[in-house]
């Protein structure tokens, strides 16, 4: 366990019924880091996301996130106290964005629950007024300023539901921002994008990593992806850690060329 861990994920297990989904799986995320976890199909990556992210919780181990008011136990939270209170933000390999809303407001409604602290749903909301309206305004910005990053701000007021795809997953991706996290955790964002969209991608996740200084988890089966903007990545086979380390390392390390291409038969060997 790195001291200078953002996350630190220790044996965590997760099983449906006899199936080792995450199988004793330890591994750290720096802050101001791109963590890629890869892994053939079914190797346990959406079920190790679903768990750093409160939707499953883990039968075994520890997930500890560094937060700056002290260490926070991922694994005792629900889904809403790790988003809204421990800072870790998701994006989904389904995107789900509310296709009938605009851009924009899909980015004010990210910024709920700051609105809601400062709002008529607290006593300290019905007194302050102005609150209100400072924490609004400052939604507005954040919004746009979003907006403006992943370049859709002369889109702000289509609906979310008629954009392209990669303009989509772009905005998936403003929209976590918008809530201002420490770890985005990004399920598969390069799926269904074409070559300049996934080149736009990868410009905007190192900026992300660069000017916010938060980490970045990323599951990817977009190998292009995955290699030029790593710092950190974890391999998993059947829930199991296989490697672990820089992408150059792990392109050349065997066992994970032996579980993405297969063991060769003996045919193939000779
Ligand atoms: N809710 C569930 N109930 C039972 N088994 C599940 C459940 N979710 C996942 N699994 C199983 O756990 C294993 C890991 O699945 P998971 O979706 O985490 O893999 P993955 O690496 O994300 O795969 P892919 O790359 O195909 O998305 C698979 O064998 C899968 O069938």
């Amino acid at each position: 366990m790195s001291s200078e861990a953002l996350l630190t994920v220790e044996h965590v297990t997760m099983r449906f019924g006899g199936l080792f989904a995450v199988n004793d799986l330890s591994f750290s995320a720096a802050p101001k880091e791109i963590t890629a976890v890869i892994g053939p199909n079914g190797a346990g990556k959406t079920t190790l996301f679903n768990c750093i992210t409160g939707f499953y919780k883990p039968q075994v181990g520890r997930m500890t996130l560094d937060h700056p008011s002290g260490p926070m136990l991922l694994e005792r939270l629900d889904d809403f106290a790790i988003s809204a209170k421990a800072g870790v933000a998701r994006t989904f390999q389904n995107i789900r964005l509310f296709a009938r809303m605009s851009v924009l407001e899909n980015l004010i409604v990210a910024q709920h629950t700051t609105l809601m602290r400062a709002s008529a749903f607290s006593l300290a909301g019905l007194l302050g007024l102005s609150r209100y309206a400072r924490a609004e305004a400052r939604a507005v910005e954040r919004a746009r300023h979003w907006l403006d990053k992943v370049g859709l701000t002369s889109l702000a007021d289509e609906e979310a539901g008629s954009l392209p795809y990669g303009h989509q997953r772009r905005l998936e991706i403003a929209r976590a921002m918008c809530t201002g996290p420490l770890l985005l955790c990004l399920d598969e964002p390069a799926a269904g994008l074409n070559p300049r969209e996934s080149a736009e991608l990868n410009r905007l996740l190192l900026d992300i990593r660069d000017e916010n200084g938060i980490g970045l988890l990323l599951i990817e089966h977009d190998m292009s992806v995955v290699m030029e903007i790593s710092d950190h990545i974890v391999v998993l086979d059947y829930g199991k850690k296989i490697a672990e380390g820089a992408p150059a390392a792990i392109k050349a390390d065997p066992a994970v060329i032996r579980a993405y291409l297969g063991e060769p038969d003996e045919e193939e060997a000779r």
